[in-house]
């Protein structure tokens, strides 16, 4: 930190150089700051602040770090911390993103702050795909998965970065801020899909799970056969253990007490088009037991400005259930 004059300072290490009154840090920015991780050694990568924003109350930070899961590229990620997690460690929600998303589509378009501050959650951002390979076919397209074929096994672990790598980085770096122990997981899209998925195999790791016009059936969909056969090969049977629909079909039985809530609007060109196949889930979870709350929203598109509508009702879903336990 440098000194400009006796009321501003200068945040050197953020690349947005953002410009402060000194009467305007808080008390959680600088413990934030305090906190942060320079250069330190994370299972085998470097976590590195890139940016400090304000908005709602909740500070809105940025990382980049070198990722082992996806083959020792650099990946950024967003945390979001409310105003709670200056005195106690917070929920966390993590936001999977859909196609062609970096990790700033939601923190710029979403408007997620005022609910994540009044309901004192964290929400955990991260990037959608690994970054700066040679290759154009799955950039902004991880799919969430782990790729089997050769081309794309080192670097596209996308899977096992949510689950695995990020949250253990996260325990370690903001176990003062953040609980992982209470987490659930929600998305758009390709990231709704993701967030159904990961959910599905991992109960044990998410209270609850949502999405907005998710890909729920993508062994069916046009975006799935053409990702899923990029990154897993022709094994048809291999795809299944990706797709929400199918997973919901092999439990056969309710896998979360709380309902599964999903918010499609009809005016969707990609519901129309059949890549995201919500009828197929519906029935698969009412066949296994699986409570769904699924709302048609009349109007609504597939965008950003649908998904900010109704991005409160998402976090409260979810901080209800994460704040009772
Ligand atoms: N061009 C892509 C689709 C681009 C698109 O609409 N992306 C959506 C998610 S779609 C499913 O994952 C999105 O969130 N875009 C970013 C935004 O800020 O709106 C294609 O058709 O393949």
């Amino acid at each position: 930190m440098r000194q400009n004059n006796p009321s501003t300072f200068r945040h050197t290490s953020c690349r947005s150089l953002c410009w402060k009154s000194r009467a305007a840090v808080t008390r959680s920015e600088k413990r934030h700051r305090r906190r942060r991780p320079r250069g330190k050694t994370v299972m085998g990568g470097s976590v590195e602040q890139i940016s400090a924003s304000k908005c709602f109350e909740c500070q809105v930070l940025r990382f980049q770090h070198t990722s082992p899961a996806l083959g020792g590229t650099l990946a950024k990620f967003h945390l979001i911390l409310p105003p709670k997690a200056e005195s106690q460690s917070v929920p966390c929600l993590i936001w999977l993103s859909g196609l062609s998303c970096t990790d700033e589509n939601f923190v710029f378009k979403a408007a997620p702050y005022k609910a994540a501050a009044e309901h004192g959650v964290a929400i955990l951002v991260p990037d959608v795909s690994p970054r700066g390979i040679d290759d154009e076919f799955g950039s902004s397209a991880g799919f969430y998965v782990d790729a089997t074929v050769p081309e794309y096994k080192t670097n596209y672990n996308m899977y096992t970065y949510c689950t695995e790598e990020l949250p253990n980085l996260i325990k370690s770096e903001f176990a003062d801020s953040v609980d992982l122990s209470r987490c659930s997981i929600f998305g758009h899209s390709m990231g709704g899909h993701g967030a159904l998925v990961i959910a599905l195999k991992n109960p044990s790791k998410f209270r609850s799970v949502s999405a907005f016009a998710p890909i729920l059936n993508p062994v069916n969909c046009p975006w799935g056969v053409k990702y899923f056969s990029g990154f897993l090969g022709s094994d048809h049977e291999a795809w299944k253990a990706y797709d929400a629909t199918e997973l919901i079909r092999s439990a056969g039985k309710l896998v979360f007490a709380a309902p599964i809530l999903v918010d499609q609007g009809d005016k969707d060109g990609f519901l129309e088009q059949g890549q995201l196949l919500p009828s197929n889930f519906e029935h698969a979870c009412a066949e296994a037991g699986q409570p769904l709350l699924l709302n048609y929203r009349p109007g609504y598109d597939h965008g950003y400005f649908f998904i900010s509508t109704f991005i409160a009702d998402h976090i409260a879903h979810h901080a209800n259930i994460l704040n009772s336990a």
